[in-house]
């Protein structure tokens, strides 16, 4: 199964290990480098299905910190395209990338906020910050809110030109799309806030809007915080109802993730953690679905995917610890994977 390749449009992923999206903070002016270059390019060489480049600036505003990377304009997609090129060249893999604005969430750098001279003013659905010490955020009128829109709309356009064959849109973690899913970010009283319809509204409107940029080679995941571990917070029985309506969208795949839009949420953390938000949203919405968190292991993935939990497995630190992942997970199952034909002398089966 872990091996068994799976499609989304005409995208077919080798196998069901993904690169999940991780934030280097090693850009400068949202440019990917020649770190970038070998870092992609060695998960890519590890045999990974699919690799999901970091979480990338919709606008400069949109990024987490100063060195986050960006798609917001032709100089970054030009560099992006140097990194899908090589991975379609030299690896069976598969290459996506995550747009993603950070709202309250952005202007600092070692998860603290910056001032406003070195960073910038965030923006949220509401005067609500992520945390009390932090400055309010500008509330987003009806007008930036389009922009917005706009602008994950043009990011898509620079990923289909960069040549990716999936983009994801970060819906997760408490960001800017999140802020406005959640009644306790969100306590906007206009279209974009209130009742579940309105608060899911700015998320749908931008499904829409990168959906018109892509085609049948360019598939579509959204990233989702399953639940935020909060009373009256969003959770698990809204992502389910939402993905039935990402489904409608014309959306792939919903990667499930939790947490990150409450400060101080207490959350439990063990191997799998999240595995059960996936499984709820793939078998009650009946949608394909990404798990995600402390997988690290070839039989647990295994798993996971028998259990009819998942249909990918998405690893952040362990394949920063291992960029060889997939290809060693072959040999253990003794199945037919990726191997770079340079390498082919230490093939363990030869
Ligand atoms: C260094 C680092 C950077 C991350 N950056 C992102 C990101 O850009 N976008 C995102 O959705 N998640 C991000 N995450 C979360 C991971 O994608 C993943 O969901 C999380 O680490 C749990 O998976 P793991 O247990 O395999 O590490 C990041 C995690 C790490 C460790």
């Amino acid at each position: 199964m872990l091996y068994s390749p799976i499609k989304f449009r005409n995208v077919e992923l080798k196998n069901r290990w993904v690169m999940s999206p991780m934030c280097m903070y090693s850009c400068e002016n949202g440019v990917a480098n020649d770190f970038h270059f070998v870092h992609y390019g060695s998960r890519a060489q590890g045999g990974t299905g699919l690799l999901v480049v970091e979480a990338s600036g919709v606008e400069s505003k949109g990024r987490i910190t100063n060195h986050c990377m960006g798609i917001w304009n032709d100089e970054q997609a030009a560099e992006l395209q140097k990194i899908v090129e090589f991975v379609h060249k030299n690896s069976d893999s598969k290459i996506g990338i995550q747009i993603a604005h950070a709202g309250r969430k952005g202007s600092t750098w070692e998860n603290k906020q910056i001032s406003l001279q070195e960073g910038w003013e965030t923006v949220a659905p509401s005067a609500i910050p992520y945390h009390p010490t932090e400055r309010i955020p500008h509330v987003l009128t009806v007008d930036e809110i389009k922009e917005q829109v706009q602008n994950f709309k043009n990011a898509a356009k620079r990923a289909v030109n960069a040549g990716f064959d999936v983009v994801e849109i970060h819906g997760a973690h408490g960001y800017l799309i999140h802020q406005f899913l959640s009644p306790l970010s969100n306590v906007r009283t206009d279209e974009y806030g209130g009742s579940f319809e309105k608060r899911i509204r700015f998320l749908l409107e931008i499904v829409d809007a990168v959906n018109e940029e892509l085609n049948e080679y360019v598939a579509l995941f959204v990233r989702i915080s399953g639940t935020e571990y909060a009373e009256n917070g969003w959770d698990i029985d809204d992502s389910v109802e939402l993905a039935k309506i990402l489904k409608d969208h014309n959306v792939d795949l919903v990667d499930v993730s939790s947490g990150g839009n409450i400060h101080g949420a207490k959350i439990s953390v063990f191997d799998g953690y999240q595995v059960p938000f996936s499984s709820a949203v793939k078998n009650q919405a009946n949608v394909k679905t990404g798990a995600v968190g402390l997988i690290t292991k070839t039989e647990q993935a295994e798993e996971i995917l028998q259990n009819n939990e998942a249909d990918l497995i998405f690893v952040a630190r362990e394949i920063l610890r291992n960029p060889y992942l997939a290809v060693q997970g072959s040999f253990e199952m003794n199945e037919e994977s990726f191997f770079p034909h340079q390498y082919l002398r230490a093939k363990i089966s030869s």
